[in-house]
């Protein structure tokens, strides 16, 4: 491979998913797992197969959806882990398994109570078990940029020795400073003797917002790999974010002369897609892929760019995604500019897909004056969020403001295929909404988040509506979008209870009633 080819290792499923409240579904997998392979994802991480049934599942999935990538699943230093994750990575074209142990001394001592020379053999040991199962084989030194150097040496080229072709040195919590993690990638070149035969990883948290600088710093002394996620998704405050570090690379090759696989241009779609499932909203001013990192609002800077764009923009937005259509969707566009309209957003829908999402426009149209992009994208995902939902909503009414307290909502829902409506009333007119749809639907799952965000501008503009449920620790993200906030809000509540329902089908088949 050329030297200065970077891997990139996607680990949004995986990291990205232990975001509290991020988690996603097989399906949902599934779909990332695919947008990811096209962008030119060199290495998927699709999951920790030994953390339930579900996880394993959706690892098995993915690595049967998937052909181009290379399908990588967790294991701590331990048999059984790395059996199932072996086993659950067995369809992929080409599978990893990825095992871990941690090797500072705060983490050896309190954590995993073992001596260092106890970590030290179980490294080999579990490297070699890995490699006696798949010839593609990563170990990672858990917070490895607080190890002690000599010790840090030691167990990476036990590792290399036993067979890992991948070493990553994580910044687990994200402590490093750029000068001082690349200083450790270059010491590790320096004195781990077979360092030539494996390929060097990063994977840095972002607790200091400094994720992206120190990936970056460590590709600088050597690093060709870096490990990072959609939207900057992951534990605590976030992994490094893959589309920072890719256009980084892209825009500044000056400095940082390394190229990765990376098709650019499908970065908003993913970015996109991933905040839908998870329900985390981008920040507006999120490098790259936030609504406003290519808005210019102050006078001065639209007087530049319409003079020559590259006076405030160091990027082109087609770059990564975000199109300046000519096409303008209204009520009297047709479908073939509707179609040439998904295909510009990067759908490939089927025929019915496109005629349902077709109607729902027109329906848009028909309530909004202007219809943009982000509203076609966020009709189409509602409708496919839905899929083959049992519990759908057919109709609701809402009665509040000042004259009618407390607020009452008339709801109709169909549960598999039966119709039934009912009156509820509650504290405001959402909680009335939520109330009508447990009276006709018990269940015991808690209201963890209730978000709404506005699709675009204006009073007319969609919402978009997040509702988080949880039961029995297990929770689950539903999305809606419509101009009714009301009607949204419904919709969310009624996706995220038809995937508490696939969740409960998976874990006790006969209980999944309501
Ligand atoms: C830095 C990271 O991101 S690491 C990945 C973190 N991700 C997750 O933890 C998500 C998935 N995790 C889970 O579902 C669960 O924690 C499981 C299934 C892995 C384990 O569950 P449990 O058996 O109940 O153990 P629990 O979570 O309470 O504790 C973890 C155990 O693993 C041990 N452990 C931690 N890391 C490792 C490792 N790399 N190798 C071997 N053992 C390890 C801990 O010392 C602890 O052992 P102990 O129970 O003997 O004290
Ligand atoms: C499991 C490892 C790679 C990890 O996520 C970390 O150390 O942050
Ligand atoms: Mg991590």
């Amino acid at each position: 491979m050329d030297h200065n080819r970077v891997i990139i290792f996607d680990t949004t499923l995986r990291d990205g998913e232990q975001s509290p409240g991020a988690s996603m579904n097989l399906e949902e997998k599934v779909r990332i797992a695919l947008v990811l392979e096209e962008m030119g994802v060199d290495v998927i991480e699709a999951g920790f197969p030994i953390a339930s049934n579900g996880d394993f599942e959706a690892v098995e999935a993915v690595a049967k959806a998937v052909r181009n990538s290379v399908i990588c699943g967790l294991a701590r230093a331990t048999r059984g882990d790395i059996e199932r994750c072996a086993a659950a990575i067995k369809p992929a074209a080409s599978g990893r398994i990825h095992t871990f142990l941690s090797t500072s001394p705060l983490h050896m001592k309190y954590k995993l109570q073992m001596e260092p020379e106890k970590v030290l053999e179980k490294v080999a040991e579990s490297v070699a078990y890995a490699r006696s199962l798949t010839d593609d084989v990563e170990w990672s030194a858990e917070d490895g940029s607080r190890t002690e150097h000599d010790f840090l040496c030691r167990c990476v080229e036990a590792a290399i020795k036993s067979g890992a072709r991948t070493i990553n040195i994580p910044d687990t919590v994200g402590y490093a400073v750029p000068d001082e993690y690349a200083a450790l990638i270059e010491m590790l070149f320096n004195r781990v003797p077979n360092i030539d035969k494996a390929v060097i990883s990063v994977h840095c948290h972002n607790d200091l917002g400094l994720a992206v600088a120190n990936s970056l710093a460590a590709v600088g002394k050597g690093a060709r790999q870096i490990e990072c996620t959609i939207n900057g998704l992951g534990e605590r405050a976030g992994n490094a974010a893959m589309e920072e570090i890719v256009m980084a690379l892209r825009t500044r090759p000056d400095r940082m002369p390394f190229k990765t696989g990376i098709k650019t241009e499908n970065i908003t779609k993913a970015s996109r897609l991933v905040s839908t499932i998870t329900g985390f909203v981008v920040q507006p001013n999120k490098a790259i892929v936030g609504k406003n990192a290519f808005a210019h609002e102050s006078g001065i800077h639209q007087d530049g760019v319409l003079k020559h764009a590259q006076t405030y923009e160091i990027m082109t937005p087609d770059s990564v995604g975000l199109h300046r259509s000519h096409l303008v969707m209204g009520k009297h566009s047709g479908r073939a500019a509707f179609k040439a309209k998904l295909k510009e957003l990067g759908y490939d829908l089927g025929d019915n897909a496109v005629e349902d999402a077709f109607n729902r426009f027109k329906d848009l149209a028909d309530r909004k004056k202007d219809v943009f992009d982000e509203d076609i994208v966020a009709l189409v995902d509602d409708a496919v969020v839905r899929g083959n939902d049992r519990v759908k909503l057919i109709s609701l009414e809402v009665l509040c403001g000042t004259k009618h307290q407390p607020p009452s909502a008339v709801l109709e829902l169909s549960v598999d295929g039966v119709t039934r409506e009912v009156r509820a009333t509650g504290d405001g007119p959402v909680d009335a909404t939520f109330n009508a749809i447990k009276a006709l639907f018990p269940h015991e799952a808690k209201l963890q988040l209730y978000q709404v965000s506005a699709v675009t501008q204006g009073t007319d503009a969609q919402a978009e509506v997040t509702v988080r449920l949880e039961e029995d620790g297990k929770s689950v993200n539903g999305q809606g979008a419509e101009t009714d906030t009301l009607v949204a809000s419904a919709r969310a509540y009624v996706n995220a209870l038809n995937k508490l329902l696939v969740k409960r089908q998976k874990t006790a088949p006969d209980a999944a009633g309501p």
